[in-house]
Order: C-alpha cells, then structure tokens, then sequence
C-alpha cells in the first residue's frame, strides 16, 4: 500500500470510536463448535432465545440462549435453526450460546408501512425463517372477510416463496362460498373450521410444515391456537403468554403440534403471531406485487412496455382482461389499491376501510411507535438497546441507508456493548466465555 507523500492534519473527525478490526472475531480464528448441537429457535424474547432440540422428545425444557459475538451482524428470528453450545441443558438459570444460524430456506418480511419512501416503509422486520406455509386466518363472519387483508398475505407468502392457506373460521355462522368465490380463479388450499368440527383436515396440511398464522384481531386464532395445541402455553414455559392477547416483547412463538393419532409422521409447528395483523409490503416490489395476484398475470402479458398497471395507466391491458370477465374486477382494484399504497398514493382510512389493516394494529405501539422511527436515525446506545431487546430487526437491505439498525451487541464499539448488555441481561459477559 502508497503511503501518502504529506502527513494529514488530523482533527476530531479523526477520532475513531469503533475498536480496531484486530479485536474482531476473524472467520479463519474462529472455534469451530464441533460439538454444537441442532436446535430450532421457538421465542425471542429480550435477547433470549427460547430453544428446542427438534429431536428431543415433546415434553423436554426449552433451552435458553443468547447470541454469541460471533454472528456478527446476523439477525435471529423465530424458525431459525441454530447451533448451541455451552448448557443445552434447559435447566433453570442455564444459558447456552448461538454460534451458528442455519441457512435460511425461506424468510418472511413484512414492513411497517407500504410505502418505501417514509421511514416506516424502511423499517422492514423479519417476521419468521424457514416457513412452509402461511395459514390466513380469516373469520367467515363477526369480523367479516377482508380480502384487502388477505390479498397483503398471499403477495407477503409468494414473495418469501412460502405456500398459502386460508384458514376460515366461524364456519357456524356463515358459509365460505362468498368468499371462495373472490378467489376462484387461485386454488388457492382452504380448510374451514366450526368449533365443534374435528381439525384433521388441517392438521393433515401442518403436519410435515412449519406454518405460520396470521390473521386479524377477533377472528378466532387464539381459540384455534388453544385447540391445535392444548397445552401451548406448557410448551413455551413462562416466557410469553399464549392464546390471549400480545406477548410481552415478541412477536412470534413457535409451538409444536401434538402427533396425529398413531402417526408417526412429524405433526409440524406453528408459529403463532399474535403482535402482527397486518403486512406492510414497502419491502416488496411494484412487480413482485404482482405475484400475489396470479389471476392478473396472463392478463399483463400483452400490455404494452412499461406499463405501471395503474388506474392511471390508460390502455392498461388489465382493465380489458377484466372487462373480458378473465378475474374479478375487485381483485383488480385490490391489486391497484396496493400498488397506490406502495406509491403512498392512498389515504390510510381508505387502506383500513378496504380492510387491509386491522384497525387496532395502527393502535400498537410496536408498528406506529414514532419513538421507533426516530431512534432509527441514530445508533447510539438506546437503538443498540432496542435492537438486543426485539432480536427481530432486519439490517440485510443494501438499499436501507440511514436505516441501519444494529442487530445485537456483538456489532457495536464496547461502549455501547456494555450498555446493551446491561438491557439485554449481560448479554456480553456471556460472549466473552470461553467456547
Ligand atoms: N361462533 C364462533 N365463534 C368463535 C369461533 N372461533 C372463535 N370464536 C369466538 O370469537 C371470539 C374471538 O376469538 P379469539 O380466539 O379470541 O380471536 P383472536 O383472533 O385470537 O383475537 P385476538 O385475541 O383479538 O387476537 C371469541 O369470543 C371466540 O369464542 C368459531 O369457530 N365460531
């Protein structure tokens, strides 16, 4: 390397706050844990991590553990499948260390607005890692179907790649055909419940997945929750209270389902959402959008270049292909209403009339806190705090500048580390434990 030919006047710009690249855990000195065991990350919660040895049989304790300094950067997120080391052992007060997270065969996102131009639509969460499938819960009556809801879902589950199913309950009250007939030209899989009806037709669909439930506020999830896995709340011991309400801190909790009958066959998990409602797609793109919307697709196919498929877009092949009677006319002004919100083209009253946002969910603090938003510009102790304390923070966007949040303690000058510790339960005197 050319050393400058003058020496540079130094001033406090200079100054470096950031401990040099040395002190950092390099890849090539690394341990290599042989001795690390496979586990599957159920709860998050306050830079704990709540986990389970999938092999191990239903009933053992769940194993406690915090991210080693090694990850790095790297987010872990419910569905994770981790590697433990130190006390796997789930008795009281044991803690084990993550020092590897498994690849990740899928990952679903969700943003806290649509549009990715407001702070909001940057602030992009992981929701859960290696789903097969997303069960949208929806009520066939007291709340109403939304289908603005539901549409947001299936763009969020083909986005990550994870497969729908529509989960209809209340089936006492009302019959599904309105409904199903919104989304006939989809096959998209349905299984509708009543409270007295058996649910192997669902468990048969879970079993074998890891299915995530979403679905908004009154629609009976936690009622279906309860009744998949009656003993939920045993399963993930003290740490979050299942089946009412929000957790404390995290936002999803993964449960094991009971065997079927004789079967041997894995029944599955699910992972329950119960701080989520809505989905915020800022994270996703105007085409991708598209995906979503697979009755819409061959409809595109003949417009002209660059067409937005927007109401503004006149000649827009879309409004013939509808006019034709090729889809539903309300999944076309759905599709266009999501685009007009990622353009942040809509008024949100209009969103949440359409049904695409629970109304409560703009009450939560957790998606509209503006303290989150701002906190987000700065990356002083608070936000390192923050993020040790949610674990749910997603930082993988190149495009995110200024939008940067640190995921752990692990990234941050030691300053910063201690104060993070001191949130997230000493989570530093633990990094620095011998392997
Ligand atoms: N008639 C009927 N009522 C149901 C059914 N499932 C749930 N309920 C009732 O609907 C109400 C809401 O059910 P919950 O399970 O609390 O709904 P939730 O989706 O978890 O709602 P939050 O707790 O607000 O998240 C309760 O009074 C349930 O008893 C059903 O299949 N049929």
């Amino acid at each position: 390397m050319k050393l400058p030919a003058r020496k540079r006047e130094y001033d406090e710009d200079d100054v470096r706050i950031r401990p040099g690249r040395s002190s950092r855990p390099r890849t090539r000195t690394r341990p290599k844990h042989d001795d690390a065991v496979d586990a599957l990350v159920i709860t998050v919660d306050r830079g704990r991590y709540g986990c389970v040895r999938e092999e191990a049989p239903p009933d053992s304790p769940v194993i406690t553990a915090m991210r080693a300094r090694e990850l790095g950067r790297k987010s872990v997120v419910v569905g994770d499948r981790v590697a433990l080391v130190g006390d796997v052992s789930g008795a009281p007060g044991a803690l084990a260390r993550i020092v590897r997270i498994g690849e990740r065969t899928s990952v679903l996102r969700r943003t806290a607005d649509d549009d990715d131009t407001t702070p909001e639509g940057r602030l992009e969460r992981v929701v859960v890692a290696n789903a097969d499938q997303l069960v949208i819960v929806s009520a066939l009556y007291d709340p109403p179907p939304r289908t603005g809801f539901i549409d947001r879902c299936l763009v969020a589950a083909y986005d990550a790649d994870i497969e729908p199913l529509l989960c209809l309950t209340k089936a006492d009250l009302a019959g599904p055909e309105e409904i199903l007939g919104y989304y006939a030209e989809l096959d998209l899989p349905y299984v509708t419940v009543r409270p007295d009806s058996d649910l192997t037709e669902l468990r048969k669909r879970l079993a074998g997945n890891i299915s995530v439930m979403v679905g908004h506020s009154g629609v009976g999830k936690s009622t279906l929750v309860n009744r998949l896995v009656p003993d939920a709340l045993r399963a993930v011991g003290a740490v979050s209270a299942i089946g009412k309400g929000r957790h404390t801190s995290t936002s999803a909790v993964a449960l094991r389902l009971p065997p079927i009958g004789k079967s041997r066959k894995d029944p599955g998990w699910i992972i329950d959402t119960p701080g989520i409602r809505s989905f915020g797609l800022a994270h996703v793109s105007a085409e991708s959008l598209l995906h979503g919307f697979p009755d819409l697709v061959e409809g595109t196919l003949e417009d002209q270049p660059n067409c937005g498929h927007t109401a503004n877009d006149v000649g827009c092949r879309l409004d013939a292909w509808v006019a034709e009677g090729k889809a539903d006319p309300r999944r076309l002004e759905s599709y266009r209403r999501l685009l007009a919100s990622r353009a942040g083209d809509t008024d949100p009253r209009e969103t949440e009339r359409a049904g695409d946002t629970d109304p409560r969910e703009t009450e939560r603090a957790a998606d509209t806190d503006p303290r989150e938003t701002k906190r987000h510009d700065n990356t002083g102790p608070r936000e390192t705090e923050r993020a040790a304390d949610t674990g749910q923070r997603e930082t993988e966007r190149p495009d995110n500048t200024g939008q940067r949040e640190t995921e752990g303690a692990a990234d941050t000058p030691p300053h910063e580390t201690s104060e993070a510790a001191d949130a997230a339960g000493r989570e530093t005197a633990g990094d620095t434990e011998p392997a």
